[in-house]
C-alpha cells in the first residue's frame, strides 16, 4: 500500500512499524508480521504494529528504525508483506542439527543486520546453537559474517594488543585494569566489550559509569589514535552489528553458546583488526567453563579460529570458582577499579588477575622478556602509570578525568545479610551472586549490586556481615532479598543447610 510516513516518537527496539487497523484489514496484515518499507532503491524491514497511533494512510515508524534509515515525515512510501526470509528455514536446518553451509550462516547474519529476523526468529537461532552447536568450519563463517556485514576498523598504530574474558563469573572487571597497564607500556590496545551477557554488569556497563562507551569507528580510531587504547561498547551502531542483537536473546535466557561465543568474541576482534589476542576463560563452579579440561578445549578453539582469521590467540584460564573482588554491579564495580587503578591496592583476586592477564600481554607485544611480564604490569600499576592513562582515556572517551571513586552513586535502599553461625566460608555461589544484584535491578540500575564482605577460606562469627545488597527501590531491594533468602549464596562450614520436617 502507498502511504506517508509518519514518525512515531517511541523506541521499541523492536523496529516497528506502525499502520491503522482499517489498511492492515484492507492488507490482510496481522500484529507482528514482518513488513516491508520501500523507498528508492531501499528497504526497511520491521514488524508490524497495528494501531490507531497513526492515520489511515499513513506509516509510523519507531525511533529504533530512524537510528538505521533516513526517513522524514510527509515522505510516499510503499507498505508491502515481507514474506519469511530463506534464512529462517537455514534456523530450521539448525534446529534439526544440520551443518550451515558457508553461505547459509551468511543469510543468517545478512537478515539479522537487516532486522528481517525478528527477535523470535533470532531467539530461534540463538536456541539450536545452544543445542546442537557449530562446528569450527560454520563458527569461523559466522565470525567473518558478523564482522563483515559491519564496519571494519583499520588503526595504524602497530602491533595491536586485545583483551577480552568470555565472562561468567560476577564481578568481573578485570579488564578495565588491565587495558591501561597494558597502554602505559606503550602498547595500542583498542578494547571493545559487550554489555552484560549473564553477569549483572558487562565491562561496557561498567565503563559506562565514568565515560562514554558508544562511539562510531572513526571516533574509536580518533581515541586509539591519540592515547593508544578505549574502552567502548561493541554493539555501537554498525560495529559487527549482529553481535549484539544476538546477544539480546542470549541475555534473556541467560545463555550463550559455545560457537556464538567464539564468534561474538573473535569478530569484534576482527573487525576492530586486533593483531596479538589474550582470552580469558574464567572456570570453576557456577561459571561458563567449570572444568579445566573444557577449558583448554575451549582455549584450542580459540586459537584455532584466531589462526583461520589471522590473529595469535593465548589463552588464559584463570580462577573463576567466586566472584572476582568484593563489588557485583556497574556502580559499586566501577567505585573498587579506579580504586585499584587509583592506589595499586585491591582484593587479591582482582589485582593478581589483572596484573597476570597484563604481564601475558606484555610479554606477547614484546615489551616484557619471558616470564618478567606480571612483574612488569605491577611496577606499571604501583607506579601510578596505569591510573595516568587510564585518566587519558577517561577524558577521551568524554568522561571526567578527575573522578573520584566516592563520588559515583550507588543505590541507596540497603540490606545486610549477616553470619547465622560461626566458622570458615567453604562457598559462593556466582549465579546465586549475579541472580541478587540483577533482582535488585543491575545492570539496567547502574547503583544496583552486591557487597561483598567476605570470600571463600575466610574465618567469621556469628552476626558478622556477609554481604549487602544496594538497590534504587524498595521493591527491588525486596525482591533481592526475597531472591538472597531462597538462594542462601554464602555457605559457612557448620551451619544448618536444610531443616526437613515431618511435612
Ligand atoms: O559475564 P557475561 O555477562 O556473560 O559476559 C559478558 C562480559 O564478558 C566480556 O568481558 P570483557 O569485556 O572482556 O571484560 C564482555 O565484554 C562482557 O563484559
Ligand atoms: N558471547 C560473548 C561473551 C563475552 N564477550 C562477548 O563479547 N560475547
Amino acid at each position: 500500500m502507498r502511504a506517508t510516513v509518519k514518525i512515531v516518537d517511541a523506541y521499541t527496539d523492536r523496529y516497528s512499524i506502525f499502520i491503522h487497523p482499517e489498511d492492515a484489514k484492507a492488507a490482510k496484515l496481522h500484529p507482528d508480521d514482518l513488513v516491508k518499507i520501500e523507498y528508492g532503491k531501499r528497504s526497511i524491514y520491521g514488524s508490524l504494529v497495528i494501531s490507531s497511533f497513526v492515520q489511515p494512510g499513513e506509516v509510523g515508524v519507531s525511533r529504533d528504525v530512524l537510528q538505521l534509515h533516513n526517513l522524514s515525515d510527509g515522505e510516499v512510501v510503499e507498505v508491502v508483506p515481507a514474506g519469511t526470509p530463506e534464512s529462517v528455514r537455514y534456523i530450521k536446518k539448525k534446529m534439526n542439527g544440520e551443518k550451515l553451509r558457508k553461505v547459509e550462516i551468511e543469510a543468517i547474519v545478512r537478515d539479522i543486520v537487516d532486522r528481517k529476523l525478528r527477535d523470535i526468529e533470532i531467539s530461534s537461532f540463538v536456541t539450536a546453537l545452544e543445542i546442537n552447536g557449530l562446528d569450527m568450519d560454520e563458527t569461523a563463517a559466522l565470525t567473518i559474517a558478523m564482522a563483515e556485514t559491519g564496519d571494519m576498523l583499520d588503526i595504524d598504530r602497530k602491533p595491536i594488543m586485545d583483551v577480552h574474558s568470555i565472562g561468567g563469573v560476577p564481578g568481573n572487571k578485570t579488564n578495565i585494569l588491565v587495558v591501561p597497564i597494558v597502554a602505559a607500556a606503550g602498547l595500542t590496545i583498542p578494547k571493545t566489550s559487550s554489555r552484560a551477557i549473564t553477569s549483572a554488569a558487562g565491562t561496557a556497563d561498567v565503563v559506562e559509569v565514568f565515560a562514554n562507551v558508544t562511539f562510531s569507528l572513526d571516533e574509536i580510531k580518533s581515541i586509539v589514535e591519540k592515547v593508544g587504547a578505549c574502552l567502548v561498547w561493541g554493539g555501537a551502531l554498525n560495529f559487527a552489528p549482529a553481535d549484539d542483537l544476538t546477544i539480546k536473546a542470549e541475555r534473556a535466557l541467560s545463555i550463550d553458546p559455545t560457537g556464538l561465543m567464539l564468534a561474538s568474541i573473535m569478530s569484534k576482534k576482527y573487525a576492530i583488526g586486533s593483531q596479538y589476542i589474550l582470552i580469558d576463560i574464567p572456570t570453576g563452579k557456577g561459571v561458563k567453563v567449570e572444568t579445566v579440561d573444557q577449558a583448554r578445549a575451549l582455549a584450542k578453539d580459540f586459537i584455532e579460529l584466531g589462526k583461520r582469521l589471522g590473529q595469535y590467540v593465548e589463552v588464559a584460564i584463570t580462577y573463576g570458582g567466586q566472584p572476582i573482588g568484593h563489588t557485583v554491579g556497574p556502580a559499586l564495580e566501577a567505585k573498587e577499579a579506579l580504586l585499584a587503578l587509583m592506589t595499586g591496592k585491591g582484593p587479591g583476586s582482582l589485582i593478581e588477575k589483572a596484573t597476570g592477564l597484563a604481564g601475558i600481554l606484555l610479554e606477547m607485544g614484546g615489551v616484557a622478556p619471558p616470564g618478567a611480564g606480571k612483574r612488569m604490569a605491577k611496577e606499571i600499576l604501583d607506579s601510578g602509570k596505569a591510573w595516568e592513562k587510564m585518566k587519558e582515556i577517561i577524558e577521551a572517551q568524554g568522561g571526567d578525568p578527575n573522578i573520584k571513586p566516592e563520588d559515583i552513586p550507588v543505590g541507596d535502599k540497603t540490606y545486610t545479610f549477616v553470619a547465622p553461625t560461626s566458622g570458615y566460608v567453604t562457598s559462593i555461589d556466582n549465579r546465586a551472586i549475579t541472580g541478587i544484584a540483577r533482582a535488585a535491578g543491575a545492570p539496567e540500575d547502574k547503583g544496583a549490586g552486591v557487597e561483598l564482605y567476605v570470600k571463600v577460606g575466610e574465618k567469621v562469627k556469628e552476626g558478622d556481615p556477609l554481604f549487602k545488597i544496594h538497590a534504587g527501590s524498595e521493591t527491588r531491594l525486596e525482591q533481592a532479598i526475597v531472591y538472597a533468602r531462597r538462594t542462601e549464596p554464602i555457605r559457612i562450614e557448620g551451619m544448618v543447610l536444610q531443616r526437613i520436617g515431618n511435612i
